[in-house]
């Protein structure tokens, strides 16, 4: 008997524009409720090119931004000042209009190695309402999402559902630079996840993720996920 594919819902749209009303619509909907259900919301982004609009949508949705915090799916091992940074990403593009009002908790730490920072950030982010209202991923070509890379050290240890950790550092030759992490448990935890993808060269790697023994590494979020993953794609 094949294992059926993981519970998952395709939303596509006919452009990045109709995408990021879209989104934004259903986060900001969530953020909402949260805030009305337990008087706070606490949502974690990706980085990368590709949620630029989207963000720059969301900041304008109007609601207390003030109770939201703003954390990272993934970092990379740079500080602010650099143009490698996510939370400068979402300082410039969401922590914006509306949503300059919104509480943003980074995984950069200024310290000498990624292990350290991550060490840090996992004690000080224990603090953060958990579970995650929302998570918004991205994914690479190569299958990615976070910084759970194909290649990077010890991904087993990344993709293990029953972590006690919330920010692990990650080591890939494909990543770049070291990256901090959140780990697959807070990820797959949230209450609302979506991965947000655009073009078809990402819908067919996404297509191969979901066959039946896949082990590209987003796949992961998809068999552990609590909710079933809303797909946001647009070619
Ligand atoms: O730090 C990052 O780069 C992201 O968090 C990463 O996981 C991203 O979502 C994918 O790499 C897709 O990136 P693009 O949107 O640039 O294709």
């Amino acid at each position: 008997m094949l294992a059926a594919a993981p519970k998952h819902h395709l939303n596509r749209f006919a452009s990045s524009r109709e995408l990021a009303d879209a989104l934004a619509d259903t986060v900001s909907d969530r953020l909402r409720a949260a805030i009305s259900h337990r008087g706070k919301a606490l949502i974690a982004v990706s980085g990368g090119t590709t949620p630029g609009l989207f963000f720059r949508t969301l900041s304008s949705r109007d609601l207390d931004w003030a109770k939201v915090t703003v954390t990272l799916v993934d970092e990379r091992f740079v500080p602010a000042s650099s143009p490698r940074s996510n939370a400068a990403l979402v300082a410039e593009n969401l922590l914006q209009n509306n949503a300059a009002a919104a509480n943003f908790a980074g995984l950069y730490r200024p310290t000498e190695t990624a292990e350290e920072a991550a060490s840090q950030a996992d004690d000080e982010l224990q603090a953060l309402a958990w579970p995650l209202d929302v998570a918004i991923l991205g994914m690479g070509g190569d299958g990615h999402t976070a910084s759970f890379f194909p290649d990077a050290e010890g991904l087993d240890r990344l993709l293990d559902p029953s972590s006690d950790r919330t920010v692990l550092p990650v080591s890939a030759p494909s990543a770049g630079e070291p990256r901090l992490t959140m780990t697959l448990p807070r990820l797959a935890g949230a209450g609302f996840v979506a991965l947000h993808i655009e073009g078809n060269a990402k819908r067919d790697v996404l297509d191969k993720a979901l066959q039946p023994g896949s082990h590209l590494p987003v796949r992961a979020v998809f068999d552990h996920s609590r909710q079933p993953v809303e797909i946001f794609w647009a070619p």
